[in-house]
């Protein structure tokens, strides 16, 4: 349910989440603007808007005629006083550092009542985040969502140790209005909780591929057809409470020595970047990328997150 007092959300960056972002929240009725840093960004963030809402319509979830009125709360635009009035800012910028402060600092200059910023980031630490700000620290969080935003319900919030409550308060309960399922983490941590344990499982992934242990398609089989589907229903510690303790003792003491602990990304990762190789973006990552399979791979990625659809659509 929209709440009362946020009249004016606020998206910076029109990439995968930025674009996803916007639809969340035009779809649970609140107005929205999308700011964008170039024409191209802009066409590229109204297209892929337009693209979540028409898989929703495909999936019988949402109508035309409400894609319509929620397309109606959406505006883009390149300049930042479009945004000075905002209620909560999300940051969906790239993962850089300096192009995030860059954006704080034109949120500074330009926005006058937000009560929350929060960056989107997929790891950085909510504390370097907010230390490089020059003001408005205390209203800065990390809301790290999972792609689609739009379709996925977990969001994990994070305070830094600037970190006012009111602006983590603001964070969860705009989320939770959009149908989120949030967590505030007690303490800044970089990766925070989910992607710290997905990459911990990519690393191990990564390190079985490396051993020539097995190759990513049945490393792939073997996520999606053993455990992976259990966590859908059933805790992890749930689980480890059915197998016994003792049982996990005993496979923890002989497996665990001989896991990966590497520091740093590792050489498989670094050697199909540095030949370019980035994935969907590049054609060619661990995987070829026809545009098929990349059609083929994003409806596969939401089909699991539909049951959750919850959204709160506007009735006029
Ligand atoms: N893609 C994911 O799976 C995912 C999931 C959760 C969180 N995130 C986080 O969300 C944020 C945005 O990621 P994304 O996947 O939407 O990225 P993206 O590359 O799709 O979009 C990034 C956007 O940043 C903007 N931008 C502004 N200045 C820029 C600059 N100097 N260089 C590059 N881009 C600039 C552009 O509008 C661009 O569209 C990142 O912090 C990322 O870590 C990503
Ligand atoms: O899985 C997600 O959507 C998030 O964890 C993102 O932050 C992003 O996909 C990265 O994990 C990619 O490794």
């Amino acid at each position: 349910m929209k709440i009362e007092n946020i009249n004016h959300v606020a998206v910076i960056g029109t990439g995968m989440i930025g674009a996803s972002m916007a639809a969340l929240f035009t779809g649970n009725g609140y107005s929205t603007t999308m700011l964008a840093f170039s024409e191209q960004g802009l066409e590229r963030g109204s297209r892929l808007y337009d693209t979540c809402f028409g898989d929703l319509i495909d999936k019988n979830l949402v109508t035309k005629d409400q894609a319509e009125r929620c397309r109606k709360l959406l505006r883009f635009t390149f300049d930042y006083s479009d945004i000075a009035d905002a209620d909560i800012i999300f940051e969906c910028v790239a993962e850089k550092l300096d192009v995030k402060l860059c954006v704080y600092e034109n949120i500074n200059a330009n926005c006058k009542q937000f009560r929350a910023l929060a960056s989107t980031t997929s790891a950085l630490s909510a504390d370097d985040l907010a230390e490089g700000m020059t003001a408005n620290r205390d209203k800065l969080v990390v809301a790290h969502p999972y792609n689609p935003p739009h379709l996925v319900p977990f969001v994990e919030v994070v305070k830094s140790k600037f970190t006012k409550d009111e602006a983590a308060k603001t964070a969860y309960e705009v989320l939770e209005s959009a149908g989120r399922k949030v967590i505030i983490m007690q303490r800044c941590a970089p990766g925070f909780v989910a992607n710290r344990l997905q990459h911990a499982l990519l690393r191990e992934a990564i390190h079985i591929i490396e051993e020539g242990l097995a190759e990513p398609r049945d490393i792939d089989k073997a996520l999606m057809y053993s455990f992976m589907p259990r966590y859908t229903s059933v805790g992890l510690f749930e689980h480890q409470d059915a197998a016994g303790l003792d049982l996990v003792k005993s496979i923890e003491d002989y497996l665990l020595p001989t896991l990966c602990n590497g520091c740093a990304a590792p050489d498989y990762i670094n050697k199909l970047v540095a030949e370019n190789n980035l994935g969907m973006k590049t054609g060619k990552g661990v995987y070829e990328w026809p545009e098929e399979a990349k059609e083929d791979f994003r409806c596969r990625a939401a089909a699991p997150y539909l049951r959750y659809f919850n959204w709160d659509i506007p009735s006029e």
